[in-house]
């Protein structure tokens, strides 16, 4: 069986696919509270290993259409998570949480920038998919719960202990902001 990881790894150059807009979903059974279309940011496209293929594929093999009533709108373009990436100094050893994953685009950034990431998604199908997606990685945590109702501060504490700081990573559907916590380990 192919992986999402295998997917993500055997990507093709982003030149060759033709648009940044992904296609309205088609309509299935239980799916009638799908929104029409897969919600994007993509500002440009480059050359590389990135997120715009790497969600797609990742939607396209679970059979996902972004919900609207969680806010999933995925970010397709790598240049703009790292700058995210940049804006909340996250560095080597850092530990992130970040709050909805999605598809683990940002969260890659955050890996590769040194961090330790752990990351609170509330959608079951995208807690499976960054899981598999960053299976290979002790860099990565993903639990399941409503970050709005979870006791943070006992997930985080265990793996907190030694780090200087805690970057919090919030991109929501309509405020997309990157807070940075600084939570001393009592
Ligand atoms: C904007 S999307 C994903 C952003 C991701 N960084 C990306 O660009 O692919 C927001 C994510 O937050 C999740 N989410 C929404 N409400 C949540 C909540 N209360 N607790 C945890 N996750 C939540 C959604 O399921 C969705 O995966």
């Amino acid at each position: 069986m192919t992986t999402a990881v295998q997917l993500f790894h055997s990507l093709p150059p982003i030149a060759s696919l033709p648009t940044a807009t992904v296609p309205a979903a088609k309509s299935s059974a239980g799916a009638r509270n799908q929104p029409a279309s897969l919600h994007v940011v993509c500002a440009s496209r480059k050359s590389r290993d990135d997120d715009y293929h790497a969600t797609l594929k990742a939607l396209n093999s679970k059979g996902r259409f972004p919900r609207k009533s969680l806010g999933q709108h995925y970010m397709l373009n790598p240049e703009i998570n790292e700058q995210l990436a940049r804006a909340a100094n996250v560095e080597e050893g850092d530990v992130v949480l970040e709050i909805g994953p999605g598809t683990g685009s940002l969260t890659n950034v955050l890996i590769n920038s040194g961090a330790t990431v752990l990351a609170i998604e509330k959608d079951p199908h995208m807690v499976d998919l960054v899981r598999e997606r960053f299976e290979t990685t002790d860099k990565f945590k993903v639990l399941q719960d409503d970050f709005v109702k979870c006791h943070i501060r006992s997930h985080i504490s265990p793996i907190l202990e030694s780090r200087k700081a805690l970057n919090v990573s919030l991109i929501r559907a309509k405020v997309r902001t990157v807070l940075r916590l600084h939570l001393k380990p009592s």
